[in-house]
């Protein structure tokens, strides 16, 4: 589904990514983790298309979207949830999830039932400002608006940062039933082993803008904890 092969990624002088590879199988449920600056919101950010690789490729179903533009690799499938949300909040709950129909390219006009449905307080809510939900709602408003999409794969920046816990066991639940009851493929970022654990199938840890140990979740032994994520 997702095959990152060999890619780097520089801010000005400062070298990021360090060939990194890293492959989703379809239908899978990763999770990158490390500790904080090794590059992991940065490699998010090279999948979507919001910074630019300098050399490698990025293939995702088959095709080189290594040179695409945001919004085309949105269209062919990768959905994008953002570390710190990143909603409108001057827009209601209802617009925030309408600007991304736009993006959908097939001309409909109407939210997915299913959103509604995996979140029912963004129904309840859909006439409020999103800037007065709380900061889960708008995690769950962020979710939604990237389903809107209809997306293939699901890319999510730490989406427990700043959340109370009932609702980061929501948002795991849903994250769940749309990796096993949707087929979606997903890839997240999170620093909370426990909700990784719980949600993720695969881990990638990430070391000095390097994908240095991977495996099933059930083999993320305390060795590589202590190795790569004790601080
Ligand atoms: N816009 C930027 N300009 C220059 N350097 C940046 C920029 N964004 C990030 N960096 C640097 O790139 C490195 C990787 O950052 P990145 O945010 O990808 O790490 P991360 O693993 O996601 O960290 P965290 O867990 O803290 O979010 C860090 O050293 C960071 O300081």
């Amino acid at each position: 589904m997702l095959n990152i092969q060999s890619i780097n990624q520089y801010y000005g002088q400062s070298h990021i990514l360090w060939d990194l590879d890293l492959e989703l199988p379809e239908g899978s449920c990763g999770c990158l983790i490390g500790r904080n600056g090794v590059g992991k919101t940065t490699l998010l950010k090279c999948v979507t298309g919001l910074l630019p690789i300098k050399d490698g490729q990025i293939i995702f179903n088959g095709k080189d979207v290594s040179k695409a533009s945001t919004e085309n690799r949105a269209r062919t499938g990768i959905g994008y949830v953002p570390q710190g949300r990143e909603i409108f909040p001057l827009l209601t709950v209802e617009e925030n999830l309408k600007i991304s129909l736009g993006a959908r390219g097939d001309g409909t006009s109407k939210i997915p039932d299913l959103i509604y449905e995996l979140f029912p307080v963004l129904q309840e809510m859909k006439h409020r400002r999103g800037g007065d939900l709380s900061g889960g709602q708008q995690q769950q408003l962020a979710i939604g608006r990237a389903l809107v999409l209809d997306p293939k794969l699901l890319i999510l920046d730490e989406p427990t940062e700043g959340i109370q816990p009932n609702v980061v066991r929501d948002i795991g639940n849903v994250i769940r039933r749309l990796n096993e009851e949707f087929g979606l493929t997903v890839l997240l970022v999170e620093q909370k082993l426990p909700f990784a654990r719980k949600v993720a199938d695969h881990f990638y840890i990430m070391e000095r803008g390097k994908v240095e140990a991977t495996g099933a979740m059930e083999e993320l032994n305390e060795d590589l904890v202590q190795r790569y994520l004790s601080v």
